[in-house]
Formats: structure tokens, sequence, C-alpha cells
């Protein structure tokens, strides 16, 4: 299947190391989010994506592997999505472990699946930033060095801000925005209602919707129709 992630505006994100139930997951995947995306920062292992994977591909919605664990990649997915955290202070998190696996597959690899994108990570608690030791004391102008970067300097696709379990600031998200033309903004935090979800979706590109799938369903749902109501058409 064809799917172009550059139109999408609303993402779920669901962690492989957690459980979900069936009829919770058909609620998440006939939600009329724009895809599925499966990743996690920890324990995620081939055979809990291989499990999540074919439970998802009962439906229509395009799945993607976000990458964090060479061993735990599988055939099967829409795409491929590479993070690279360009505030990591460890060189194996921004192009290391990334250096391993296309030098051990590269030759098998179909490069037009892989999306790498560019992490920020904000916020210091988040088990990304302890593992990756993100320097997450940043200023504005810092960020916005870094949307430059992933843009000019590296051309990534994407430019993740990334706040895992905590709401970020609207007021640096617009800032970011305002900045990036061609790479598309994602934005994922914290967002845990339809306001929130309405907030951030004027001013990125993409929302992704994870933590909050699995303490309040209703919640996390209401934030698809939120987007879709924001009116602000993608880039
Ligand atoms: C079809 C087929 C088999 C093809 C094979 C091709 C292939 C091998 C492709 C891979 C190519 C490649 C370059 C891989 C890179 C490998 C790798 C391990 C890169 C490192 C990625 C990275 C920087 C990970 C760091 C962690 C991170 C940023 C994870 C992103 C997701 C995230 C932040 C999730 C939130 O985590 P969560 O667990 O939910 O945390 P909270 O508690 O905060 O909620
Ligand atoms: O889990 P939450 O806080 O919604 O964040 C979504 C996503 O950005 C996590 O990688
Ligand atoms: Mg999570």
């Amino acid at each position: 299947m064809i799917v172009d992630f550059q139109t999408w505006r609303h993402v779920f994100k669901l962690d492989p190391a957690k459980t979900i139930p069936d009829g919770q997951l058909e609620r998440i995947c006939e939600s009329g989010t724009d895809a599925i995306l499966i990743g996690g920062s920890d324990n995620v292992t081939l055979d809990n994506v291989l499990d999540l994977m074919s439970r998802v591909r009962r439906f229509t919605v395009p799945v993607v592997l976000e990458v964090s664990a060479i061993d735990s990649v599988t055939p099967g997915f829409d795409y491929y999505f590479i993070p690279t955290v360009l505030n990591s202070s460890d060189p194996r998190w921004i192009k290391g472990l990334h250096h391993e696996a296309i030098r051990e597959y590269g030759d098998l690899m179909d490069w037009e699946e892989l999306v790498p994108e560019g992490y920020c990570i904000l916020n210091p608690a988040c088990k990304a930033a302890e593992l990756t030791k993100a320097d997450t004391a940043l200023s504005t102008e810092d960020v916005l060095a870094y949307a430059r970067m992933a843009e000019h300097f590296f051309r990534l696709p994407i430019f993740y801000l990334e706040y895992s379990g905590t709401y970020g600031d609207p007021a640096l998200v617009r800032e970011v925005k305002n900045v990036l033309k061609e790479t598309r903004l994602f934005y994922g935090g914290g967002v845990d209602s339809a306001e929130k979800a309405q907030e951030m979706a004027q001013l990125a590109d993409t929302l992704v919707v994870g933590n909050i799938i699995y303490e309040d369903l209703e919640a996390a749902l209401a934030t698809v129709q939120a987007v879709a109501e924001t009116g602000k058409q993608s880039l």
C-alpha cells in the first residue's frame, strides 16, 4: 500500500511493551486517525512488535514501526521511522546504532520505506531522554537551531519535538513551526484532551498521541475529532 506520511495530521503511538485489549485496539484503529505508530523506548522486542503489528494489520489504517532496537525490526510495515536524537550527548543515538544497522543490513534495505526523524527531546524526565542522555536544558534559540539543522543541514523529512509524558510549550512549538518550510513538524507529549489536541494541532503539522490511550481511551479518541476540527491545512 502506498501511503503518504506528509499529509498525516493525527497519529496514535502504541507501545508494544504495553497491553491493549482487542476491543480498545479496534476503536483506536477505526478512529479516523491517519496512522498507527508502533514504538517505545524500552522493552521493545521482536515478539511484542510482531504481535501488535499483526493485530493492527486487520484494519486498513497505515502502520509504521518507529525503530528503537534493531532486533525488533520485521517486514510488514508501511514505513520504518528511524529516530536520530539531535540533542543527545551520546553519538550512538545520533548516528552510531544507525551506522551499525546499515553496515549489517544495508544491502537488504528498501530505502523508500525508511524515514529518518530528527528528534529533539525536551522532557528531562522521560525514558527516551534518560536513555539517550539528551541535553534538555535548551533555550528557544537552541531548539530553533536544531530545527534548522534538521531541515537545511541534514534535510530530514521530520523534526519531532518530543515531550513524551508531559505537555509542551505551545509558544516554542509555534516558533519552531515558523522556521520550518520543507521538514514536517511532529509534536508529541502529554496530549490528554480535545483542548490540548486542538491547541497543538494548530501549531504542528502532525500530532502524536500516546500514553493517554492506556489511561483514558475516550479522551484519546476525542483527540482525533479535535484535530479534524482545527481546520488547519497540512503543508
Ligand atoms: C523490512 C526489513 C526487515 C528491513 C530491515 C531494514 C532495517 C534493518 C532498518 C533499520 C535501519 C536503521 C538505520 C535502524 C536504526 C537502529 C537504531 C536502533 C537506531 C536508534 C533509534 C533511537 C535513537 C532510539 C532512541 C529512543 C527513541 C528516541 C525512541 C523513539 C520512541 C519514543 C520516544 C517513544 C516513547 O517511549 P515510551 O516508552 O512510550 O516512553 P514514556 O515512558 O516516556 O511514555
Ligand atoms: O505518550 P505521550 O505523552 O502522548 O507522547 C506521545 C509521543 O510523543 C511519545 O513518543
Ligand atoms: Mg509512552
